[in-house]
C-alpha cells in the first residue's frame, strides 16, 4: 500500500516535471525562436527539443540524462523556471497532459529515460510543431536573403571601385587646379614685381624711342602715310606682330571694370583705338571687336571659335545644358530643342501665357495707379518675365508677381551668381573644395541644388503623365492641348535624352530667357517715358490695331511701331552687352588681324549699336529707322550691324519667343497705362548677363481708358 502510495506520488510527480520540462522548452521556443539556430540553443535542458528536421535526435545533445547532473533526469523543475511556465498557454498545457496523463509509470519513466520516445513526443505536440515549421520558414527566408546579398557582392564591389575613381579624380582635378592657380600667382607676382617692372619699363623705353625715331624718319621722308604712321604709333613698343592696337589699360582699370559696367570704358577705348584693340593686362588678354565684318567672321565660323569664358563661369548652373555646351553634344540637344519652339506653339503661348502674365501685371499695377505711388517697374518686369518662362518651359507658374518663394530667391541668387563669375578677376570658384567654405558659394550652390531639385520633379511629373497616356508626337506642330510646355514636347517627342541633360537644357533656357527679356521691356519703357512723341505713337498704335481687347499671335503683323519700339531697344541696350569667345585655332581676321590659338575675344555688341561708322546718330532713339514696312531688322538683313540675338550657328534659338513676349507685353503695358519716370532719379547702367539699372526703375503709371473696339473702327 505504502509502496502503491509511493508509486503514485512519484507518478504524479514525473508528469509535472515533463510538463515543466515541456513549458520550458516551447518557452525556449517561443522566445528564442527568431534569433538563435538550432545549433547555436542555449544547453539549460539536458533533453533541448530537437527541432531541427536534418538534425538526427541526440546529435548534438548530451547523451543519457544521469540522475547527478539535477537529481530529475536532467530536467529542470518548475521551481527553476517559475516564470516560464507561466508563459505557456492553459490550451497548450491542456494539450501535453492530454499527451501523457494516461500513461503508466513505466511509460513515463521510459519517456524521461528515452530521448528518442521523449523526442517522438515533442514532435507529435501541436505548438512543436507550428514552431518548427515557422523556424524552417524562416530559415529559407534567411538563406533566401543571404544568397542574394551574395549575387549583389560584385555590384557593390563595382560601386565601391567607382565611388574611389571618383574621388581620385576630383582631388587630382582639385589639385591640378589648384597648381594652375599657384602657377599664375606666382607669375603675376614675378611680373609685378618692382625689378621686373623696372627693368621692362627701361627695355621697353629704349626700344620705343627707337621705333618712334624709325616711324618719324619714314612719315617725313613719304614713305608711310599719315593714318598708317597714327595706327603704327599706337602698337609702339609692342612685340606683336598681330597688327591689333593695344589699348593702354592697367591692370587695376581693367580689375575695376571687371567688377562694373564694362561695356562702357569699351566703347570710350573705340573711339580711342578703333574697331579692334587688345586689352593687356598681366595674365589677361582679350581682344575687342566693335566691326561689324569682324563679328560675322568670329560668330559664322563657331568650329574656330567656342565659347571659352562663358561656359567656364556658368557650368555651376547650366551643367552640361546646351546654352554652354560645345560638339556634338551642343548639335544633338540644339537640334532636339529647336522644333518646340514652332510657329503653332507660340500663336498658343501668346493668349495662354504671354497675355495671361502681362494682365496679372496690369491688375497688380492698378492699386499704384489709383494712389499714385511710385514703382519700380524693373522688378515688375523681371517678376512677369519669370513667370512667363517658368509657365512656358514646363507649365509651372513661379507666380513671382504675387508671392515669394525659396525657388524664386533661388534663381535670382544662381543668376546673380554667373553674372558675379563672369565679371571675378580670379576665379577661385573653379576650386570645388574652396566653395565649401565661402557664404557666397554655399548659398549659390544651396540655390542651384533647389532649382534642380524642383525641374527634376517637374519633370518626372511629367514623364510620367506622358508615359501613362502613351503620348507621342504625331504631326509637326504637335502641342499638348493641356500642357502646351516646352518639356511636354520634348517628353512627347521620345528624344533618347538622360533627365539630367533635360534638367539642364531647360535650366539653360530659364536663364537665357528669363533677365534678357525683363531688361529689354526696362529699357524700352525708360525710353518711351524719355520720348513722349514715340510714346503717343505706342498708344496711337495699341489703340488702333487691338481697340481694347487682348492682342493676339496674329496682330502682332500689325504692330509695327511697337516692335521697332523693342528693336531700337535693343540696339541702345544689347543683352548681353559683350559676346565672348575663344579661338580654338589660330587664324586670320578680316582686315588682317591674326589672332593665336587660345586667344580671348569679345564682340562688343553694344560697341557695334552704338559707332557711329555703323550708325547714324548712333545715339538718338529712333524706332523707325527701321523701315516700318520692311522686315524686322535682323543680324543677316543688316550685315551684322545690328546683333541682339548674336548670329551664326550659336544664334539664340529664343530671338521669335522674346520678340513676340516683349511685343505682347508692351502692348498691354501700353494700353492700360500712360507712365512717367519719377523725377530726380540717376539711372545709371551696370552690368553681367545683362544690362539693368544699379537702383531700379521707378516710374509712375496711370490708369488709360481703354479704347473700344467700336470706337477704334471709327
Ligand atoms: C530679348 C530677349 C533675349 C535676348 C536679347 C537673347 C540674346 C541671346 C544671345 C545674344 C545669345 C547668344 C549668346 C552667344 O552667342 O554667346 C543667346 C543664346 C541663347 N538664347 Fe537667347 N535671348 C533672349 C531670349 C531668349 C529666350 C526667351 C530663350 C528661350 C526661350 C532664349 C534661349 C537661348 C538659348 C538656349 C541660347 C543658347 C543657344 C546656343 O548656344 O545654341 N533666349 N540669346
Amino acid at each position: 500500500m505504502l509502496n502503491l502510495d509511493i508509486e503514485r506520488v512519484y507518478a504524479s510527480q514525473c508528469r509535472k516535471n515533463i510538463v515543466s520540462d515541456m513549458n520550458s522548452m516551447l518557452d525556449l521556443l517561443g522566445a528564442q525562436q527568431p534569433q538563435q539556430r538550432p545549433q547555436e540553443g542555449n544547453n539549460e535542458s539536458c533533453y533541448q527539443p530537437s527541432i531541427g528536421s536534418s538534425q538526427s535526435p541526440g546529435s548534438s545533445r548530451p547523451g543519457t540524462p544521469s540522475p547527478s547532473s539535477s537529481g530529475n533526469f536532467g530536467v529542470q523543475r518548475p521551481t527553476d523556471r517559475a516564470s516560464s511556465v507561466s508563459r505557456v498557454s492553459p490550451a497548450e498545457a491542456a494539450g501535453i497532459i492530454t499527451a501523457i496523463k494516461d500513461k503508466s509509470l513505466e511509460e513515463l519513466r521510459d519517456l524521461l529515460c528515452h530521448q528518442d520516445g521523449y523526442h517522438n513526443l515533442l514532435l507529435s505536440l501541436e505548438p512543436v510543431k507550428t514552431q518548427n515549421k515557422v523556424r524552417d520558414d524562416l530559415r529559407n527566408e534567411t538563406l533566401q536573403l543571404a544568397r542574394e546579398n551574395l549575387e549583389k557582392e560584385p555590384q557593390i564591389m563595382e560601386l565601391r571601385n567607382q565611388c574611389r575613381i571618383i574621388r581620385t579624380t576630383e582631388l587630382a582635378a582639385a589639385q591640378e587646379k589648384l597648381h594652375e592657380l599657384e602657377r599664375r600667382k606666382e607669375e603675376l607676382l614675378k611680373f609685378y614685381s618692382p625689378a621686373s617692372l623696372l627693368h621692362r619699363l627701361q627695355d621697353a623705353m629704349r626700344k620705343t624711342d627707337e621705333e618712334s625715331e624709325n616711324l618719324d624718319k619714314q612719315l617725313l621722308e613719304g614713305e608711310i602715310d599719315l593714318a598708317t604712321f597714327v595706327q603704327k604709333s599706337l602698337t609702339l613698343g609692342q612685340n606683336d606682330d598681330s597688327n591689333i592696337p593695344i589699348a593702354s589699360a592697367e591692370l587695376d582699370d581693367v580689375s575695376e571694370l571687371l567688377g562694373g559696367a564694362l561695356f562702357l570704358p569699351l566703347f570710350r577705348w573705340m573711339n580711342l583705338y578703333g574697331p579692334i584693340y587688345r586689352l593687356a593686362a598681366g595674365p589677361r588678354n582679350f581682344v575687342i571687336v566693335s566691326d561689324p565684318a569682324i563679328a560675322k567672321h568670329v560668330l559664322k565660323n563657331y568650329g574656330k571659335y567656342g565659347k571659352g569664358l562663358v561656359a567656364e563661369v556658368s557650368e555651376f548652373l547650366f551643367g552640361s545644358g546646351f546654352a554652354i555646351a560645345e560638339g556634338p553634344l551642343w548639335t544633338a540637344r540644339r537640334r532636339a530643342v529647336v522644333p518646340s519652339l514652332h510657329k503653332k506653339y507660340l500663336s498658343v503661348i501668346v493668349d495662354r501665357v504671354f497675355c495671361r502674365c502681362a494682365e496679372r501685371m496690369v491688375e497688380k499695377l492698378l492699386p499704384d495707379a489709383i494712389s499714385g505711388s511710385a514703382v519700380n517697374m524693373e522688378a515688375k518686369f523681371s517678376q512677369l518675365t519669370l513667370d512667363v518662362i517658368g509657365l512656358a518651359l514646363f507649365n509651372y507658374n513661379f507666380d513671382s508677381l504675387t508671392t515669394d518663394s525659396p525657388v524664386i530667391d533661388a534663381v535670382y541668387t544662381a543668376l546673380k551668381e554667373a553674372e558675379l563669375r563672369s565679371t571675378d578677376l580670379l576665379p577661385y570658384w573653379q576650386i570645388k573644395a574652396l566653395c565649401k567654405f565661402i557664404p557666397r558659394q554655399i548659398k549659390a550652390e544651396n540655390a542651384v541644388s533647389l532649382i534642380r531639385q524642383t525641374v527634376e520633379e517637374l519633370i518626372a511629373k511629367c514623364r510620367e503623365i506622358v508615359e501613362s497616356e502613351g503620348e507621342r508626337i504625331n504631326e509637326d506642330e504637335y502641342v499638348n492641348d493641356r500642357d502646351p510646355s516646352i518639356l511636354r514636347f520634348l517628353l512627347a517627342s521620345r528624344e533618347e535624352v538622360s533627365s539630367v541633360q533635360l534638367r539642364d537644357d531647360l535650366l539653360s533656357m530659364l536663364v537665357a530667357g528669363h533677365e534678357t527679356t525683363g531688361s529689354v521691356l526696362t529699357w524700352t519703357a525708360y525710353l518711351l517715358s524719355k520720348n513722349p512723341s514715340s510714346l503717343e505713337k505706342a498708344h496711337e498704335e495699341v489703340d488702333r490695331v487691338l481697340g481694347g481687347r487682348s492682342p493676339t499671335y496674329e496682330d502682332m503683323k500689325n504692330l509695327k511701331f511697337l516692335t521697332r519700339c523693342i528693336t531700337e531697344s535693343l540696339r541702345l541696350y544689347p543683352h548681353p552687352p559683350v559676346l565672348i569667345r575663344r579661338a580654338q585655332v589660330a587664324d586670320v581676321l578680316p582686315g588682317n588681324y591674326k589672332v593665336n590659338a587660345g586667344q580671348d575675344i569679345m564682340i562688343s555688341v553694344y560697341n557695334i549699336h552704338h559707332s557711329s561708322e555703323v550708325w547714324d546718330r548712333a545715339e538718338e532713339f529712333d524706332p523707325e529707322r527701321f523701315d516700318l514696312e520692311g522686315p524686322v531688322p535682323n543680324e543677316t538683313n543688316t550685315d551684322f550691324r545690328f546683333i541682339p540675338f548674336s548670329g551664326g550657328p550659336r544664334k539664340c534659338v529664343g530671338d521669335q519667343f522674346a520678340l513676340l513676349e516683349a511685343t505682347i507685353t508692351l502692348a498691354i503695358f501700353v494700353q492700360n497705362f500712360s507712365f512717367e519716370l519719377i523725377p530726380d532719379q540717376t539711372i545709371s547702367m551696370t552690368t553681367g548677363a545683362t544690362i539693368h539699372t544699379t537702383n531700379g526703375l521707378y516710374m509712375k503709371v496711370k490708369q488709360r481708358e481703354k479704347v473700344s473696339v467700336l470706337a477704334a473702327a471709327l
